[in-house]
């Protein structure tokens, strides 16, 4: 080895060996501070308990003083030095020592001692390589070393009182891949909701940016409190454009943990204009729009996201529509009720009757627009009339009893109050909120429950678009960065079966044939009878003359309105005729 190369690695380690000193120095005098930190009240304490023990037996007469001050030595002695302080005293007895002891050591001695040490410091430059503990993956930016050194203890007993903050001492706060977060001890007169409460103050304190979320729950032991500072989020970096193949709605931006919201529950999903509730609900449409059991019905009077998806949902843009639409679905649901085998408690979707999910765009419009609206009904004598009909008695009913049926209501709103965007008989029977950005915490509780705020559920604080609180009673209020569905994605999707009352299953694969059952004098389409219609068709039958459809009602224990339906159902697939003096008699031949 040339001279040069050999200068070059022995700078090599020496400056390993600095690196590796100064860091090691670096966490022994963090390490002591943090102790000195959480200790030093003890010996205050422990001080305050000897002036008392003192007052109290000035004489000495019980054990009380003694006792008192061996808590107190203990208390002290538990105070590690400063490194600073420590380094000295260390420096000063090895110099001590050597003075007194170095000129009694024989020289032979003296030379096998500088090998060890020789021997033992090039070992442990290379055993200090070897372990060379890896570089932390996670850098702070220059907002987080501000805050992580606000979050010393040091600094933050300095300014706690002036903050009204005193009796709380943070440990050393760490920086992980949400966030950093630190311990925070509380003294008899602080609770971890108290902590709470003084959100602001701590936020002063750190000099933090108002926009950055701060979450404090209760330590894992008693007197600790936990703090978090959101400076990041976990889904950083993850690809969050949805595909076939990433499917979940989001991911948490606390935990990294991909967020997925099942078929079958009853969904409210709220957030402003711009919020990003359409682009939130497109993975949730995919799911429910896929496979031969799920079935999709969308009402959305805007004709803007429904249009998107008509290739794969049945979708009602005008007011008569969405009545037709409540009326079958509702139809649908009370056929399946009444069928529904004894001892079930719901129904199990197939390809002939699958899962429905009715999703309701803006849903305060849809109840305004499809409100009295003109609707051609036939009465019990079979005339045509015309009637002011609503939307939402139907819509109130699927909410309330649609789940045994496997029918599940979705709102989607933008003005989430009671009454105005979620009506009331609906809002008790949401199962599970979606919140995206909402303007008010009045509007965040509506959605996410009255103890929301809390809770720490603060959808009026979460960045838009695209960010949401799912509320489902199992998770927590981590936010979670929703997948980006594009429109063109969704049109890029396969066609899938429109459901319909009066549509057969398509069984073939590939593009699916939808067979619209409507009569034909040339060769009659006839559906399959169940449900309601099998029990209005077997009344008639059974019967031994012509029946008249207001005694159905009577013999068959259905409400008017659900005998009319069926009757014009049967009539019109061919299974019963109508006698010119209203009578109904049984087709055999269908
Ligand atoms: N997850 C997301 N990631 C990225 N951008 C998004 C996301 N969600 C929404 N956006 C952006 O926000 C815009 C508005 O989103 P979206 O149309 O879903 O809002 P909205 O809440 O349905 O609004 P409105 O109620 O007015 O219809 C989108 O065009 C898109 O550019």
């Amino acid at each position: 080895m040339s001279h040069p190369s050999a200068w070059q690695t022995h700078r090599q380690y020496a400056a390993t060996a600095a690196r590796w000193t100064a860091d090691r120095w670096a966490k022994e005098s963090d390490r002591r501070r943090t102790l000195r930190a959480t200790r030093k009240p003890l010996v205050r304490d422990a001080r305050a308990a000897l002036a008392q023990a003192q007052a109290t037996d000035p004489q000495k007469v019980t054990s009380l003083v003694h006792r008192a001050e061996r808590e107190l030595a203990t208390a002290k002695r538990r105070v590690p030095d400063p490194m600073w302080l420590f380094a000295s005293k260390a420096a000063l007895a090895t110099a001590a020592a050597g003075y007194v002891g170095l000129p009694l050591v024989p020289g032979r001695v003296w030379m096998w001692a500088a090998v060890a040490v020789g021997v033992a410091v090039a070992g442990a430059v290379l055993w200090a390589l070897l372990h060379r503990p890896a570089a932390s993956p996670i850098e702070p930016t220059a907002e987080e070393r501000d805050l992580l050194k606000r979050l010393q203890p040091e600094h933050w007993r300095e300014h706690a009182e002036q903050r009204g903050l005193a009796g709380t001492l943070t440990g050393r706060p760490r920086l992980t891949e949400s966030g950093i977060v630190v311990a925070v001890r509380l003294d008899g007169q602080w609770t971890a909701t108290k902590l709470r409460g003084s959100e602001d103050h701590i936020r002063a304190l750190l000099g933090a940016r108002t926009g950055l979320r701060l979450q404090i729950k209760a330590g894992k032991q008693g007197g600790w409190a936990e703090l978090t500072l959101r400076t990041r989020s976990a889904a950083d970096g993850d690809d969050l454009l949805w595909a076939p193949e990433r499917r979940s709605l989001g991911i948490d931006t606390v935990t990294g943990e991909h967020v997925a919201v099942a078929l079958g529950e009853r969904l409210l999903i709220a957030g402003r204009s711009g919020a990003g509730k359409s682009v939130a609900s497109r993975p949730l449409l995919f799911d429910a729009s896929e496979g031969d059991t799920n079935a999709l019905v969308i009402i959305d009077l805007k004709r803007v996201e429904g249009r998107l998806w008509d290739h794969r949902a049945r979708v009602a843009s005008t007011p008569e529509e969405v009545i037709a639409v409540v009326d079958e679905v509702e139809a649908e649901m009370h056929d399946r009720l009444n069928v529904l085998p004894k001892g079930q408690d719901t129904w199990g979707p197939t390809a002939d009757r699958p899962r429905i999910t009715v999703v309701v765009d803006e849903g305060a419009e849809v109840v305004t627009a499809a409100d009295k609206v003109p609707f051609p009904e036939e009465d019990g004598d079979g005339k045509t009339k015309v009637r002011t009909r609503s939307a939402l008695p139907g819509l109130e009913s699927i909410a309330r009893m649609g789940r045994a049926a496997c029918i599940d209501l979705w709102w989607m709103t933008q003005k989430p109050t009671i009454g105005d965007g979620v009506p009331k008989q609906i809002a008790p029977q949401i199962s599970t909120s979606i919140c995206l950005a909402v303007r008010t915490p009045a509007e965040a509780r509506v959605v996410l429950g009255e103890d929301a705020q809390a809770k720490g559920w603060n959808a009026d604080e979460l960045p838009a678009p695209g960010v949401a609180l799912i509320r489902d009673g199992k998770r927590g209020p981590d936010p979670v960065k929703v997948r980006y569905m594009d429109k063109a994605v969704v049109i890029a999707l396969p066609d899938q079966p429109i459901w319909s009352r009066t549509t057969t299953p398509a069984t073939a694969t590939g593009a699916p044939t939808l067979t619209l059952v409507k009569p034909s004098a040339a060769a009659p389409v006839v559906a399959a009878v169940d449900g309601t219609d099998a029990r209005i068709l077997d009344a008639i039958e059974t019967a031994a003359a012509p029946v008249r459809q207001k005694d159905l009602a009577e013999t068959t224990g259905l409400s008017k309105g659900t005998v009319s339906k069926a009757v014009k159902r049967l009539t019109d697939t061919g299974h019963i005729t109508r006698q010119p003096d209203g009578g109904l008699t049984a087709d055999k031949a269908a």
